[in-house]
């Protein structure tokens, strides 16, 4: 689904990524781990096209989208839930999740409706679809972000440490979403986190250290040393 080759990225002179290759299998989860600062943001913008590689390659769904904008690969299909998560503090939840909507491009029909099987994911959203998007707590706005992406029908779901500053009970059902939603509909998940637990759940890792990929595997297979130096455990 997605395939990043040889990717090279720079701030200025300082060198971010280094010749990172990673693949995304279709209807797999892969979880990219590694220290704060070791440029994982910097690699899920790149692939969002926000940040631009200097050399290297990235192919969604069998294409280069390297010239594609933001927007572009949005439509096409590829969803994008970064740090922080940008709820629109001054909408309603339900406005939230309809807006998800505009990157849907021609992959699907509108609808002025939040689908139930969004509220089936994150019940908690169904009643408080008149709140203000800002006055939900962190965990809520988590689970309205991840499901105002879902509304664009996404083939591959990009998520930036999703479990973030939340209180466990909440990682929990965030984990159990995610889960769901890659067996329900199929699709693909790159994942950066930092909790074991959720790691785990992923069917492959990527480490990176110092903006270079330096160990991956099943996560079946993730041993202590790896947890140890990589993960905030
Ligand atoms: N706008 C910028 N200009 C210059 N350097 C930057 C900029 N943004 C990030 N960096 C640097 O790039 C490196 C990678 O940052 P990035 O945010 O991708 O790391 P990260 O692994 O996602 O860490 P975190 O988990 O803390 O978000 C860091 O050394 C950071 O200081």
């Amino acid at each position: 689904m997605l395939q990043v080759s040889g990717l090279n990225f720079f701030y200025g002179e300082s060198h971010i990524l280094r010749d990172v290759d990673l693949t995304v299998p279709r209807g797999q989860m892969v979880c990219l781990i590694g220290r704060n600062g070791v440029g994982k943001t910097t690699m899920l913008n790149n692939i969002m096209g926000l940040l631009m590689p200097r050399t290297g390659d990235i192919q969604f769904d069998g294409r280069s989208v390297l010239r594609d904008s933001p927007d572009k690969r949005a439509r096409m299909g590829i969803g994008y839930v970064p740090q922080g998560r940008e709820i629109i503090p001054r909408l309603t939840v339900e406005e939230n999740l309809i807006i998800g909507q505009e990157a849907l491009g021609d992959r699907g029909q509108k609808s002025k409706e939040v689908p139930a099987e969004i509220f089936e994911l994150f019940p908690v959203l169904e009643t408080m679809l008149n709140r203000m998007g800002g006055d939900l707590s962190g965990g809520q706005q988590q689970q309205l972000a991840i499901a105002r992406a879902l509304m664009s029908q996404p083939q591959l779901l990009v998520l930036d440490e999703p479990t973030e500053g939340i209180q466990p009970s909440i990682i929990l059902d965030i984990e159990a979403a995610v889960r769901r939603i890659i067996e329900t509909r199929g699709i693909s998940v790159l994942l950066v986190e930092q909790h074991l637990h959720f790691v785990r759940q992923a069917d492959y890792y990527y480490a990176m250290q110092k903006g270079g990929i330096v160990a991956s595997g099943s996560t079946s297979e993730l041993s202590n040393a790896v947890i140890q130096e990589f993960l905030a455990v």
